[in-house]
């Protein structure tokens, strides 16, 4: 039995080459979708370590200055072969359905990373519309303020706050009232920073009232499938929406490698 297994196997490899060609030929556009992917996926095994020094000079070198799509596309192509912690445009896609519905006047970024996200929602905030972004690592909120600019924003759209999330939340509310006109809070606050922080952070939020009383969205992006990290905040949203929300929703978005949620609360004041 065994010889003829080796027989077989013996008799097959001289037609291993003609069985490439048919199967490439037939197949033509998949197999090198499939080849593309693979190299792709090697190059990100290898390289392993996200880099934003890296990604900061691949995107500043190859997009267009000025364009924001350039700029987005560019990230996107990083990513394609090198680690890297940006949300991607999958989720950016079911970001901006969010931010279209919300149109914020004013929205909060708690983990800027290379500015990636940050873009993607200065893009659809309305003219008047303002963001403001925070990022712990300080050469890594330079480098993202840069890319902002690099993407055509300019300062008077947006401000980054270089500290943690827990240090930049009691100093918020006089940046949202520069000329001490009484503010309606944020409408729309992304947390993609430490999980373990986002329910401390939301009922800092809360306690310095800094959420517009008429609505606010707020989207978790959970990654690498920490479901757990997110329970507090879950359960804690869950139960605010089932005793004081009227007209909430609550958005539950499981994708590859992340959740995606949104809730709409009139609640926090
Ligand atoms: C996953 S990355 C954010 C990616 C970004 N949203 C994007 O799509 O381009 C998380 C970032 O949050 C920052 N970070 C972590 N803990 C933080 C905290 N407590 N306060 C502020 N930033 C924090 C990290 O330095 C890192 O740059």
């Amino acid at each position: 039995m065994v010889t003829i297994k080796m027989w077989l196997i013996a008799m097959s490899v001289p037609l291993l080459p003609v069985i490439t060609v048919m199967v490439s030929s037939r197949y033509r556009v998949k197999v090198s979708t499939l080849w593309r992917q693979a190299l792709a996926w090697t190059l990100r095994f290898v390289r392993r370590k996200v880099c934003v020094r890296s990604m900061h000079a691949f995107v500043f070198s190859n997009c267009t200055h000025g364009k924001v799509d350039s700029v987005l596309e560019t990230f996107d192509l990083y990513a394609e072969t090198h680690p890297s912690l940006c949300i991607g445009p999958e989720m950016g896609a079911a970001l901006a359905e969010v931010v279209r519905r919300v149109c914020p006047s004013r929205a909060l970024e708690l983990g800027m990373h290379c500015g990636y996200s940050s873009v993607r929602l200065l893009r659809l905030l309305p003219p008047a519309g303002r963001l403001i972004t925070v990022e712990l690592d300080p050469p890594t909120a330079e480098l993202g303020e840069e890319i902002i600019l690099v993407a055509g924003f300019k300062h008077s759209q947006f401000q980054v706050l270089t500290s943690s999330s827990a240090e930049a939340i009691p100093t918020l509310r006089s940046l949202l009232e520069p000329d001490q006109k009484p503010s309606r809070g944020f409408s729309l606050v992304l947390m993609d920073h430490d999980p373990q922080q986002y329910l401390p952070d939301l009922l800092a939020l809360e306690r310095e009232e800094l959420l517009c009383p008429f609505g606010c969205s707020i989207l978790l992006i959970n990654r690498k499938r920490r479901a757990e990290a997110l329970r507090g905040i879950l359960d804690y949203i869950r139960i605010t929406a089932d005793l004081f929300l009227k007209n909430s929703f609550f958005v539950d978005t499981v994708e590859k490698d992340f959740f995606f949620f949104c809730c709409s609360s009139m609640k926090f004041h």
